[in-house]
C-alpha cells in the first residue's frame, strides 16, 4: 500500500467487470479485494449476482460489484440476467471488460464490446486477464488486437486502456484497482473502512446464523458464540437454471451445556435455528442453499488468542 500523497485527491465510486462466462471476472474481483467474495468455478455462468467488495487504498476507495457473464440471451433468465447487467453498467463510474489471454477474441466478446458502445460512453477499460497462461509473444499479440477491437467497436483511440493481468499471479492486479479508480469521481469514502471487506459472504451468512441461533437464549450465551462459515460451494451436477449452494458452517460454543442449548432435545432447535437461518441465507445470495450446522467445543475461545484466531477474530 501506497502512502496517500497530498496533491492526489481521495477518490470513491464505482465499478464493474463484464465479460463473457470463464473471463475471470469472479477471480479477479477476489484478488483485487484480497479475499473470497464471490463464487468462482471452472464451469461458466457461475456468478448470477451481484456481490459487492471493496477495495480501499490511501487514495480511493473503489466499490466493485460483480455481475453475471454478460452474455448472448438464450433462455428468458439469460434475458433477465442481461437486463440486470445493463441496469448495473448504467450506475458505475468504470467498467473492466475481461478478455481472456489465452483464447482469441471471439463472438462472444464482440457482442459485449457492442452493448457496451451502445451504453451512455463510460470509461471502458480491456482487461486482458489470465497472462500467465500465455508466452510473452503471444500476450503482445493478444494485446494488440484487443486495442485493435477497441478502436474497431468505440471508434477513435477506443478503449481509455488496455491492462494485462494476471489473478492468480498477483500480476498488475493493483495497477487494475487504481486504473478503474482514476475514473472515479472526487469523493469521500462511501463506506466506513472494513465494512464488508472481511469476506463479505461468509460475515453476512455467519451473522444470519449467530442472530438465529442466538434469538430466545441470549442469556444463556450472550458471547460464547462464534460462528464459522467453513465452505461455500456450489452442488455439482446442477443445471444452470436451478444451482444450489453447500454452505458448511461450524458454530463453536465454550462449555457442552451451551452445546446442548443450541441443539435443544432431539436437535429440534437447531433445526429451527437451520431453517431460519438458511431463509435469510438465500434472500441474501439469491439462490438456494443446502444448510450444514456442526456444533462444536472450543473450551474457552474468548481468552485463547490461538483459538481466536482460528475462529476468525
Ligand atoms: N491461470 C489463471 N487462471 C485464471 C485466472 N483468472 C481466472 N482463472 C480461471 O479461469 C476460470 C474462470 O474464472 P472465473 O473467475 O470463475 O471467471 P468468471 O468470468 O467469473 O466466470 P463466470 O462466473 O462464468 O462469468 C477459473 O477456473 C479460474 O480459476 C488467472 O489469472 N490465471
Amino acid at each position: 500500500m501506497t502512502e496517500k500523497n497530498a496533491d492526489t485527491p481521495y477518490r470513491a465510486g464505482f465499478a464493474v467487470l463484464v465479460g463473457r462466462p470463464n473471463a475471470g471476472k469472479s477471480t479477479l474481483t477476489n484478488a483485487l479485494v484480497g479475499h473470497k467474495v464471490a463464487i468462482t468455478s471452472a464451469k461458466p455462468q457461475t456468478t448470477r449476482h451481484t456481490i459487492r467488495g471493496i477495495v480501499h487504498r490511501p487514495d480511493f476507495q473503489l466499490i466493485l460489484v460483480d455481475t453475471p457473464g454478460l452474455h448472448r440471451p438464450r433462455t428468458l433468465l439469460g434475458q433477465r440476467l442481461n437486463d440486470l447487467v445493463a441496469g448495473t453498467l448504467s450506475e458505475v463510474d468504470s467498467i473492466g471488460f475481461c478478455l481472456p489471454a489465452n483464447e482469441k477474441i471471439g463472438p462472444g466478446d464482440r457482442f459485449i464490446a457492442n452493448q457496451l458502445a451502445n451504453l451512455p460512453r463510460k470509461p471502458i477499460i480491456a482487461l486482458v486477464t489470465k497472462t500467465d497462461l500465455v508466452s510473452k509473444a503471444a500476450l503482445t499479440e493478444q494485446l494488440i488486437a484487443v486495442a485493435a477491437l477497441g478502436r474497431e467497436v468505440f471508434g477513435g483511440e477506443g478503449f481509455y486502456d488496455v491492462v494485462p493481468v494476471s489473478a492468480t499471479e498477483d500480476f498488475q492486479v493493483d495497477t487494475v484497482a487504481s486504473v478503474l479508480a482514476s475514473h472515479m469521481p472526487e469523493s469521500p469514502a462511501l463506506y466506513p473502512e472494513g465494512e464488508l471487506t472481511d469476506e463479505p459472504v461468509s460475515v453476512m451468512v455467519a451473522e444470519l446464523i449467530r442472530e438465529a441461533a442466538l434469538e430466545g437464549v441470549r442469556d444463556e450465551l450472550p458471547h460464547s458464540l462464534a460462528v464459522v462459515v467453513e465452505e461455500i460451494q456450489e452442488r455439482e451436477g446442477r443445471s444452470v437454471d436451478n444451482p444450489l449452494l453447500d454452505v458448511h458452517v461450524n458454530l463453536y460454543v465454550e462449555r457442552p451445556s451451551q452445546k446442548a442449548i443450541i441443539i435443544g432435545r432431539g436437535g429440534s432447535r437447531l433445526r429451527e435455528v437451520g431453517s431460519k437461518a438458511r431463509e435469510g441465507i438465500e434472500k441474501l445470495l439469491g439462490t438456494r442453499i443446502y444448510l450444514d450446522l456442526h456444533v462444536k467445543v472450543a473450551k474457552d475461545w474468548q481468552r485463547d488468542p490461538k483459538q481466536l484466531g482460528k475462529l476468525g477474530f
